[in-house]
């Protein structure tokens, strides 16, 4: 062992600067936690989560409500997404925040999600003079009572002493640079400068495969069953899923916009298939859409077309029970559900009303190719121009009433495509009947009642 001072000191200083560093290293770690705890307590306390309530009948404003909850989380902003079926008056008045994201159906009607919200919260003045809200309401001018459920909504908050943090954002069948006016009021609150990317996905190329009159010989206007191959990279997609298509401008005319038509097949099958009616206008001049589609465009020609997902109509799992209603070129969307049934192995109840049995019966070889394979555990058809008619897709629901309960008491859910007018009401009246006001109603906002219908 050295006696040597000089480097006892040495040593002693050399221990002595580690023990600094290393008390530099804790000392600095600690001041970042105690940051990083300061900043989220600060941002917990600051902003309790916003709330971003939906209702949707389609799915556009559930999409736009999960956009704008991740809008938020960009900015630090929390927020916590709830549709209006699972919200009440408590969840409002609690919430400090509230971003509404609301569309309009029928004719000028809530949701269907949102009809108990309607019947349980909407029908008497809350005190609501806690919450500050935004609203942001779905509708297209071409129906009467434009954005009429949002209206109904922003009047019902403001009556109950709510206060708005901005004027409602109304959007017109989709307009982007509405939707654009909703990003910058939500980059206000999250405090980014920036907008996030909304963008709707691009059209892709298909090619027209097949083209196929359906119904020839029919009373009703001409219905085509449409193929589409991808002509570049395919969409997945689910049964319920809407296809848009771009139709071009043409004779001189602007573009007018996109179609939607219900999806008539799955991913799997390597087509996108649709079910397309002509339309004849009163004067005999052919619908732009339909026209071009089904006369004008020539096997091979491309198409721009991308798939709108549309969850208020997907599936239930394959152990629920499905009863599958509709009318005319309605069967294109309870088809794919058809198929995805098939393939799930699990099987559906088919009520189905066109004109005649001899030229309207659409995929009749498929259907009894079902019906003996099990997947169509029951196929009824109403033909309303057959002799002895006048029977129409709501008549078998009324025979079948209690068939209908039986299986409803199994747990069964309903899914309804087709025609708005006359269809979609006396669908709803004999399912009213079958199963009473309020079981309809709870089926309804239990999302076991689903309805697709244009
Ligand atoms: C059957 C049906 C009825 C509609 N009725 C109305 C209406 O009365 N007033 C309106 O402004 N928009 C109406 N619309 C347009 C929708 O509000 C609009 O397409 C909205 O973007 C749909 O949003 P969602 O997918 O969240 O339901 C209707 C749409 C459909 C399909």
């Amino acid at each position: 062992m050295t006696l040597d001072p000089a480097r006892w000191l040495w040593a002693a200083g050399a221990i002595l600067l580690w023990l600094a560093l290393i008390a530099l290293i804790v000392w600095r770690e600690r001041r970042a936690r105690a940051r990083a705890r300061a900043r989220s307590e600060a941002m917990a306390g600051d902003s309790e989560a916003v709330l971003v309530a939906f209702a949707s009948q389609t799915g556009f404003a559930e999409e736009l409500a999960w956009m704008t909850a991740k809008a938020l989380g960009q900015g630090g902003v929390g927020a916590r997404v709830l549709s209006f079926s699972d919200m009440d008056i408590e969840t409002l008045k609690t919430a400090g925040r509230a971003l509404l994201i609301v569309s309009t159906t029928g004719e000028g009607d809530p949701p269907d999600a949102a009809a108990g919200f309607v019947r349980r919260a909407m029908g008497c003045n809350a005190d609501l003079s806690d919450l500050r809200f935004g609203l942001l309401a779905l509708g297209d001018r071409s129906y009467d009572r434009f954005c009429g459920f949002g209206h109904a909504v922003d009047g019902w908050l403001r009556r109950s002493g709510a206060e708005p943090l901005f004027d409602p954002v109304e959007v017109d069948d989709g307009d982007a640079g509405a939707i654009r006016h909703w990003q910058h009021q939500l980059n206000q609150i999250a405090g980014v400068a920036s907008a996030p990317d909304w963008t709707p996905p691009a059209y892709e190329p298909w090619r027209l495969a097949s083209r196929t009159l359906v119904n020839p010989g029919s009373p009703g206007a001409e219905a085509y069953h449409l193929a589409f191959e991808p002509a570049g990279p395919a969409p997945d997609w689910s049964a319920g899923d809407i296809a848009e298509i771009g139709v071009p401008a043409r004779d001189g005319q602007p573009a007018p916009g996109a179609r939607e038509y219900s999806i008539a097949s799955l991913p799997e099958d390597g087509r996108l298939e649709l079910l397309i009616r002509l339309m004849r206008r009163p004067d005999g001049q052919l619908g732009l859409a339909s026209g071009w589609l089904t006369q004008t465009l020539a096997l091979g020609d491309e198409v721009g077309m991308r798939v709108r997902v549309n969850r208020g109509f997907h599936g239930p799992s394959a152990e629920t029970p499905l009863i599958l209603i509709g009318n005319g070129t309605g069967i294109a969307g309870l088809r794919a559900h058809l198929k995805a049934r098939a393939s799930a192995g699990a099987g559906a109840w088919l009520l189905f009303g066109e004109r005649t049995r001899a030229h309207d019966a659409f995929f009749d070889a498929e259907l009894q190719a079902w019906l003996a394979s099990g997947v169509l555990t029951r196929l009824d058809r109403a033909f309303s121009r057959d002799a002895g008619g006048g029977r129409y897709v709501q008549d078998l629901i009324s025979s079948a009433a209690a068939d209908v309960r039986a299986w409803v008491d199994r747990g069964a859910a309903v899914y309804v495509c087709g025609s708005l007018e006359g269809m979609s009401q006396g669908v709803n009246s004999a399912l009213q009947q079958a199963l009473g006001e309020a079981r309809l109603l709870e089926l309804l906002e239990t999302g076991r009642y689903r309805r697709d219908v244009y």
